[in-house]
């Protein structure tokens, strides 16, 4: 703790001064925001009190009501907003104001300083907070007490260029006052018409009594606890707002309650962007904690697993002790039940969804499967239901078309007795490579996965529905024989002798070289020995920058192809071109397999090659 003088001026921390200018010279747009952000500001200080207060700790002013008052006045052109919240302690004034903790304002600023406008949505997802007020005004003050009974007053200014005053003032009651000198041009706020639509715009959810210039203005609802049919879809969206600060509609609702096994109250929404998948970094859970209406935790870390976090909303459980501590909260059998329970829900919300509104689905899942993955992968306890909800193209589906795992066991043919996936960046890439011959040939249908962890998830997963989940580019892989369109192939001698002379060839790139019964049109095939996929294998090798971060491969050879049949002569006349064209053959398999190869031991071959076919 800093024992400051009482009175003094302070620097602002570099990142407040860097938001700070952004705030009063770039943002002129959308700047009624700054009063969204001091009424939240006002509330969040209520509520904690209110919870200090139900937690029996001793508070100065205890009778104090909890509200917010805003007083206008129009001639000397001020706004202020007064809370009798938890106010703050001459050092939280300095921590507080005079610096930024919050991870997602300095994401904010790095977007801005990328040269990026500031598009309100994302003002409302980050908040500038505060700092907002310096939008509206040149001159900010803010006088405090804390609710801890010993505690003194302040008062806190600043005309927001790089210093803030701060000085001790006797006689406080509990609670916040913010005043703004509104700037010559935003003395419109000064207005109460402006400030009562603001209002109603932006906080109509507030859940304490706001007023302007003594009349009250907003109706408190906690909308969570009624009955679906008293709500309308328009209180739905704007409560949405509310919450999850944004300032579009969002894409999905589920509102429940349940009394067995818990009594449960919830309002869950899914946000219509991924800001996530957008690159603004890891979200923060967007759910708080409610007991009977009261506030038990705001964007509560506890009551749903980790991949949850794109849900906004609440949840409200009487059967939650109102001082629950944050280390209780954490390992208490209560949340870890109510975390199943709402869990199980919403993965039935969502399969639902897919069965009864597919269109949706598929939009929720072109922004929002990297979550469901998530949870397939790390989520036991609800791994099975998840799996279902995962969509994938497939050979049988048209780009862009998704199947689940259910639809394709419905289609599998009768005699097929396993699940075959193949993993790939793209479609095209797919569907080019020698993977598939032997599928398409037999008229089977393979689910192409793009990413490595639909692959990490399947592998885990081993089987669905008692069918067993298999990457086609493994060794192992039992498939009829297809029907070689090259005609006559090498004999048996031919094929043993051309299979060991690759293999001394090629050395430790392959544990095994045999003929292949899968490959139609192409040469060769690489199949992976171990359960590792090409996919993981991919991610290893850029993730560890080194090209050889491959394992042994099967190498197998289409014993019809022309190439390889020519090939098998040159390997038995010693040509040294043989070898190129061995390694060659390889590498091209290598590709084929979405494996990346050094490209300067390739164009060196290509070159030899292209020297000796234009002789
Ligand atoms: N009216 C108030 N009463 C008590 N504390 C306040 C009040 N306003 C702000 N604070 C304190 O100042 C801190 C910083 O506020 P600021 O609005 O900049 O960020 P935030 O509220 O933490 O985040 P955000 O606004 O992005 O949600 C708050 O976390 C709170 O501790």
């Amino acid at each position: 703790m800093t024992t400051a003088a009482p009175n003094e001026t302070r620097e602002f921390q570099a990142e407040v001064k860097q938001l700070l200018e952004i705030v009063i010279h770039s943002l002129y747009t959308d700047r009624e925001i700054f009063l969204r952000e001091l009424i939240s500001n006002a509330a969040d200080a209520l509520e904690k009190l209110r919870y200090q207060k139900i937690t029996n700790k001793e508070v100065l002013d205890a009778d104090l009501p909890l509200e917010i008052n805003i007083e206008l006045n129009d001639q000397d052109h001020t706004l202020s907003i007064t809370d009798t919240g938890i106010g703050m302690t001459r050092d939280e004034l300095v921590e507080n104001l005079g610096t930024i903790a919050h991870s997602g304002s300095k994401a904010f600023l790095q977007h801005l300083a990328e040269g990026n406008k500031p598009d309100v949505n994302l003002i409302g997802q980050f908040g500038v907070g505060f700092y907002s007020a310096f939008m509206v005004a040149d001159k900010v003050t803010v006088t405090t007490r804390s609710y801890r009974p010993e505690a003194v007053g302040c008062v806190w200014s600043s005309e927001g260029t790089g210093t803030y005053s701060i000085h001790e003032e006797e006689g406080l009651p509990r609670g916040t006052k913010i005043t703004l000198d509104l700037k010559e041009d935003a003395r419109e706020f000064a207005k109460p018409e402006t400030i009562k639509r603001i209002i109603k715009q932006y906080s109509s959810f507030v859940p304490f009594p706001i007023s302007v210039n003594g009349e009250k203005v907003n109706t408190i609802q906690a909308i969570w606890t009624k009955n679906k049919n008293e709500v309308s879809e328009e209180e739905y969206n704007e409560f949405y707002k509310f919450i999850a600060n944004a300032y579009d509609e969002p894409l999905m609702r589920l509102h429940f309650s349940v009394d067995a096994p818990l009594a449960i109250n919830a309002l869950l929404f899914v946000p219509k962007d991924n800001f996530e998948r957008l690159g603004f970094g890891r979200m923060e859970p967007g759910v708080n904690l409610y007991c009977r209406k009261v506030l038990i935790q705001s964007q509560s870390k506890d009551i749903l697993p980790e991949w949850l976090r794109f849900l906004k909303g609440v949840v409200d459980s009487e059967e939650l002790p109102l001082n629950i501590s944050r280390e209780t909260m954490q390992d208490s059998a209560l949340m870890s039940k109510l975390r199943r329970v709402i869990t199980g829900r919403f993965i039935k919300f969502l399969s639902e969804q897919a069965k009864d509104n597919p269109e949706k689905y598929k939009e929720f899942w072109q922004n929002f499967s990297m979550f469901i993955k998530e949870g397939a992968a790390t989520d036991f306890t609800h791994q099975k239901d998840l799996v279902k909800l995962l969509r994938f193209e497939s050979s049988k589906s048209e780009k862009g078309q998704l199947i689940s795992l259910q639809d394709y066991v419905k289609r599998m043919k009768e005699e097929q007795r396993d699940i075959y996936y193949i993993n790939g960046p793209a479609r095209e890439v797919i569907e080019a490579s020698p993977y598939l011959e032997a599928f398409r040939d037999q008229d089977m249908e393979v689910i192409y996965t793009h990413e490595p962890v639909d692959d990490y998830i399947l592998s885990q997963l081993g089987e669905f529905e008692g069918k067993k989940l298999v990457s086609i580019d493994r060794a192992d892989v039992e498939l009829p024989d297809v029907n070689n369109q090259n005609g006559a192939v090498l004999p048996e001698d031919k094929v043993k002798s051309l299979s060991q002379w690759l293999k001394q060839v090629l050395g430790e790139k392959v544990s095994e070289v045999r003929e292949s019964k899968r490959l139609s049109e192409s040469p060769a095939i690489v199949l992976n020995p171990d359960y590792v996929s090409s996919s993981i294998q991919r991610m290893m090798q850029v993730m560890n920058k080194d090209l050889n971060a491959i394992g042994p491969k099967v190498l197998e050879i289409n014993t019809g192809h022309p190439l390889i049949k020519r090939l098998s002569e040159l390997s038995e006349k010693d040509e040294p071109f043989a070898k190129i064209a061995a390694e060659q053959l390889f590498d091209n398999a290598l590709i084929s397999a979405g494996l990346i190869v050094d490209p300067r031991s390739i164009v060196q071959r290509m070159n030899q090659i292209l020297e000796r076919a234009l002789n």
